[in-house]
């Protein structure tokens, strides 16, 4: 594996996911794979589950980490190109990328979109000129539009809590937030299911209101409802997350109707385990009550990150140790 950015760059869903599974039996089976490799991961964003779980996958495979915080101890980073920089930033992407590849065998990247030029953001720019100018294997550690390492957990987790013979329908719901949140994990999210839904693992719904449509390019196949109650009929599983407008660019529109997952909306359910990447806000995005109680996963689910991203290194120094 070259680089994790999308769905795409894996070409066994399953494969990857019984590795991890296989990994988190046995976390040190491979400890030596990743001796004397370096890898760097870069933050231009916080971040709590990726930049650890990530540096314990590393360090699990014996390789050394180093974490910048590009958004805090770096110099301001010129990502556009043709600019004399007589501004505010200091440093180029271009000199930035290749001077940490220099450093590093494998490096990560987080960067989160800007939420206000949608083509910009949809085009991911600065996480390809990124992969170009550093030299060396990328993983996204959550791009402008997705988060495969998330994404790659979630598929792990549920696959790890349904053992029955039949698919799991799996919902991804739509949540209230205070401010305007990307659509990386939701877009992330709904390409893995409907990959997985294509290769029959699960069947898949999108429950969101109006004005809160993703791009239908992350969406093939998939069930769509603007009704929460419908959606959440028979549910195994459900995936909270709020996301802002993709139509009316990084807008929140008002939502009339009670969207926030609680008790009451849950015993509509197959007894549907919850899930959330995390952060969440409690009883703004999801009820305590449910974040608390039996059904939810969301610890499981963080700790699962690790396995996810210890499948993905593996993948990425097996390649290259074959140069
Ligand atoms: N990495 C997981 C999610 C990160 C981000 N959440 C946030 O920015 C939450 C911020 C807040 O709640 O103020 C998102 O939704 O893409
Ligand atoms: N779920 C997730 O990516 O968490 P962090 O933003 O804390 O890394």
């Amino acid at each position: 594996m070259k680089q994790f950015f999308s769905v795409a760059d894996v070409d066994d869903l399953r494969g990857i996911v019984e590795e991890a599974l296989r990994l988190k039996k046995d976390p040190f089976a491979f400890e030596d794979l990743g001796k004397r490799k370096t890898l760097g991961l870069v933050f231009l964003n916080p971040s709590l589950r990726t930049r650890l779980s990530t540096q314990k996958a590393a360090i699990q495979l014996g390789m050394d980490v180093m974490v910048m915080n590009m958004d805090k101890d770096g110099w301001a980073l010129e990502t556009r190109d043709g600019v004399a920089m007589d501004g505010k930033t200091v440093e180029h992407i271009r000199e930035a990328a290749a001077v940490m590849g220099q450093y590093c065998d494998v490096l990560g990247i987080r960067s989160f979109p800007k939420l206000q030029d949608r083509e910009e953001d949809y085009s991911e720019g600065l996480f390809k000129k990124f992969i170009s100018f550093c030299g060396v294997p990328v993983v996204s550690l959550e791009s402008a539009t997705r988060h495969p390492l998330q994404s790659l957990t979630d598929l792990i987790t549920i696959r790890e809590h349904w053992q029955q013979d039949r698919k799991p329908k799996v919902v991804m719901a739509w949540g209230p937030h205070v401010k305007a949140l990307p659509q990386a994990v939701p877009n992330s999210f709904s390409e893995w299911m409907c990959k997985a839904q294509m290769e029959g693992i699960v069947d898949f719904t999108i429950a969101y209101p109006q004005g809160y449509a993703l791009s239908e390019a992350f969406t093939p196949g998939a069930t769509v409802t603007n009704t929460l109650e419908d959606a959440l009929q028979g549910a195994d599983f459900v995936y909270v997350k709020n996301w802002s407008s993709y139509e009316d660019y990084g807008k929140i529109h008002p939502v009339s109707e009670k969207w926030m997952l609680d008790n009451g909306k849950l015993a509509l359910t197959n007894q549907a385990k919850v899930m959330h990447c995390l952060p969440v806000r409690r009883d703004v995005e999801l009820a305590s009550e449910v974040l608390d109680g039996p059904n939810s996963l969301v610890i499981q689910e963080a700790s699962n990150r690790v396995w996810a991203a210890q499948a993905v290194l593996k993948r990425m120094l097996e390649q290259l140790n074959k140069r």
